[in-house]
């Protein structure tokens, strides 16, 4: 049932419970005819469930964000919620006004032209002729397609269709703002304005964002859920969500590149690690840059860090004993310690300034032998948004006959300039994979390694800072 009646409460604009979709599917074209000639007395189809027992409240003002591996149903549940497909169970209720850019152009007639088009969309979400008049000229400059308003769709290009559409979609007043993956197909100037208005947008009204862009969901939405296989697995924080389904993912490509490597490549495999040379003690250093990095310093860091404005790192020491933390693998290798240290004294450091110079040390144990480990580390903001990372690929394990025998205990020393940060909590992940950058399996995976709060910072802009080496202003008169 889908509904635009008032009973919820106002706070809410739309109520989705269980909901189901069913899709019929015909084995051929004469099925579908016999179908419909015999009605309901037969059944000549077989039930698709693209999406079972659905429920959750979409409130005012708030952006939640939908993710899911392709054909989850991500798409079925944003045209249930906009009333393009009927449901098959349960009940959406809406209240207000909604505009959706769900499959690139479905809204769009290919044989009229662009500004047809604009009328049509407009009128549909409810503009009348004068309102969509007074709107056209900022709808066109949004859309920014030049020529092309007055030529037929079907010859646009996907990002001139996704331009146009956005744009009707962003004039019509709406109170629900219904968005399926589209902005990917634009250009990144063209993101970046949808992203602002849509930033806008989100101080009134509210939002349902189906991306398979994490930051996007991130930065944008207050909640998110994560669709597997047509059920609500999980609703939370953005920040949760996302790690629930990246992990779902790496699980999943790590369970695909077990199957793909069959028994005897396997085994073949097994026999080549044995021959490995065995080494001990060997450093596998590039080069020791961190003389020449000592320079790299903000030109105002003496006074900036004696002022409040000093951006104090606070970290939290790693413990090998916390559950709490998210892992996972740690059968043939194992992280045993993380820390940041001071790179003159060697020891363990509590705090730090953004712009000092830092040592990573990740330690870990080998179960078995690892023919190509690649030992890489990621910082995080609380959002969940990547700050930056960086692994051993590029440097030691491309350049190197590197490898680690079961029992060899590996310490990895990553040294580096930690950017200024925004005031808040950050935090360290760290990996142990076996392979290369595009095909590798993950040995152990450790979320939240260490804790990092940025109490106070210097930043004007940005989600980190660099040291500035100078600034100058002149002036010509
Ligand atoms: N019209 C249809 N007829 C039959 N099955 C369909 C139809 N539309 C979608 N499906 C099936 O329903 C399931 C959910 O599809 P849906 O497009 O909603 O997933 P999605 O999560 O949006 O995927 P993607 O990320 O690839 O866009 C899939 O198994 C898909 O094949």
């Amino acid at each position: 049932m889908y509904s635009t009646t008032q009973h919820q409460s106002p706070e809410t604009v739309v109520t989705v419970s269980s909901l189901g979709k069913a899709y019929k599917i015909y084995n051929s074209k004469r099925d579908r005819a016999k179908q419909l000639i015999f009605q309901n007395r037969r059944k000549y189809f077989q039930e698709h469930w693209a999406l079972r027992n659905i429920s959750f409240d979409l409130r005012r003002g708030e952006s939640i964000g939908i993710v899911g591996k392709n054909g989850s149903g991500k798409s079925t549940l944003l045209q249930l919620i906009c009333g393009t497909l009927k449901p098959s169970q349960g009940e959406v209720i809406v209240n207000g006004k909604i505009a959706a850019l769900l499959e690139l152009g479905s809204g769009f007639n290919p044989e009229f032209s662009g500004r047809e088009n604009v009328y049509l969309n407009a009128s549909i979400l409810g503009l009348n002729k004068q309102e969509i008049q007074e709107r056209l000229d900022d709808i066109l400059a949004f859309a920014d397609i030049g020529n092309y308003v007055d030529q037929p769709v079907r010859t646009y290009s996907s990002g001139m269709v996704v331009r146009l559409a956005f744009s009707v979609i962003a004039h019509v007043d709406a109170d629900i703002l219904i968005v399926d993956e589209a902005l990917s197909v634009g250009d990144a100037y063209f993101t970046q304005k949808c992203m602002r208005f849509i930033q806008r947008f989100q101080e009134k009204g509210s939002l349902l964002f189906v991306s398979h862009d994490a930051n996007a969901i991130l930065s944008l939405c207050n909640r998110a859920l994560l669709i597997n296989q047509g059920e609500l697995k999980r609703v939370g924080k953005p920040k949760e969500v996302i790690e629930d389904y990246t992990r779902d993912l790496q699980k999943r490509n790590l369970a695909d590149q077990n199957n793909k490597i069959n028994r005897p490549e396997r085994m073949k495999e097994q026999e080549n690690t044995a021959h490995m040379k065995r080494q001990s003690g060997v450093q596998y250093t590039q080069k020791n840059i961190e003389n020449e990095i000592m320079k790299w310093s903000d030109y105002r860091c003496k006074l900036i860090n004696s002022s409040n404005l000093a951006n104090t790192i606070v970290i939290t020491r790693f413990d090998e004993t916390l559950t709490t933390r998210e892992t996972y693998g740690g059968e043939k290798a194992e992280i045993t310690n993380v820390e940041l240290e001071n790179i003159e004294t060697n020891k363990t450091i509590q705090n730090i300034k953004g712009g000092e110079i830092v040592r990573l040390r990740l330690k870990f144990e080998a179960r078995t032998a690892i023919g190509r480990p690649i030992i890489g580390f990621i910082l995080k903001n609380s959002k969940g948004l990547t700050i930056l990372g960086d692994n051993t690929n590029n440097s030691i394990s491309e350049n190197n006959d590197f490898n680690a025998f079961e029992g060899d205990k590996v310490t990895t020393d990553f040294v580096f300039t930690v950017p200024m940060l925004q005031q808040g909590e950050y935090m360290i992940s760290v990996s142990v994979a076996d392979g290369c950058i595009t095909e590798h399996e993950i040995l152990h995976w450790m979320n939240d390694a260490l804790l990092l709060r940025s109490q106070c910072t210097s930043i004007a802009a940005g989600l980190a800072g660099v040291p500035m080496h100078s600034i100058s202003i002149e002036i010509e008169k």
